[in-house]
């Protein structure tokens, strides 16, 4: 019998709903209890794929086309309007604005990073030189976070969410601010949790990042999954379409 998958996303249907401010004068739906005019976003109309393990799966489609809001449904941290997600654990989810604090150092970053991942506070002591090593920024780790480059930052970020392999990992356009050897680095963690069983979904507008580190791409265009299948396929039909199917 085949093995389970790592991701399941089932039939996800996503409206935001919005309040417009009147004096936008753009007023698309009904209104809402108080008065006031409200529209509705489809940022999700019927999503359905599946992840197996081992594999890493991109996510490609024009700004707006509902990448971000899949990503934070599979991550847990938003509630799809219908439809469902089964994990096989709990995702770990790293995007550009990893969740950092600007006033604390690199250092202690670590530790209130690795912990929030569930790692014991001593080992995240013991460890935390060797993640600070490993994000190349062991000469600043006693500065605030404020101080650091946004590839610096970037790079603890990563160096944080990947030091205990998650099973499922989700990275949202997390390469993108990185230089050729923090691409590098992550290649090869990305890399390292497929070959592991793991699962990893990554978001890039980047063909380059999505070919390097992806097996295969979907391809998301107005909150519907327009193309599915091979990286070198569905890149290029991207491509060649600037983005539009
Ligand atoms: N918190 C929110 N409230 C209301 N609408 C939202 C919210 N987040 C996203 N949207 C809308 O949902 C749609 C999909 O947005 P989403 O951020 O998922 O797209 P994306 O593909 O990640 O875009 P990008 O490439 O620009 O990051 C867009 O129309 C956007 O305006």
């Amino acid at each position: 019998m085949a093995e389970a998958p790592a991701v399941v996303v089932e039939d996800i249907v996503m409206q935001y709903r919005v309040r417009e401010d009147r004096t936008a004068g753009r007023r698309l739906g009904g209104l809402l209890p108080g008065g006031r005019p409200v529209s509705r976003i489809d940022a999700l109309r019927g999503v359905s794929l599946e992840v197996p393990r081992g594999q890493r799966l991109g996510i490609v489609g024009r700004n707006g086309s509902g990448k971000s809001t899949l990503m934070s449904i599979i991550a847990g941290l938003r509630q799809p309007t219908s439809g469902r997600v089964l994990v096989s654990d709990y995702p770990v989810m790293l995007g550009v604005s990893a969740v950092l604090n600007r006033d604390l150092s690199g250092y202690q970053n670590v530790l209130l990073g690795c912990t929030a991942l569930g790692m014991r506070r001593e080992e995240a002591r013991r460890r935390a030189p060797e993640i600070l090593g490993y994000a190349g920024v062991s000469a600043s780790a006693g500065r605030p976070m404020r101080t650091y480059s946004s590839g610096m930052r970037a790079r603890l970020g990563f160096a944080i969410a990947t030091v205990v392999e998650p099973e499922i990992l989700l990275v949202d356009e997390a390469l993108a601010t990185g230089d050729a050897e923090f691409r590098r680095r992550g290649r090869e963690r990305v890399k390292s949790i497929a070959d592991r069983a793991g699962a990893v979904v990554l978001v890039s507008h980047t063909m380059r990042d999505v070919r390097d580190n992806c097996d295969r791409v979907v391809w998301l265009d107005d909150g519907r999954v327009v193309m599915d299948g091979p990286v070198d396929e569905v890149t290029a039909a991207y491509e060649a379409g600037d983005g539009r199917p």
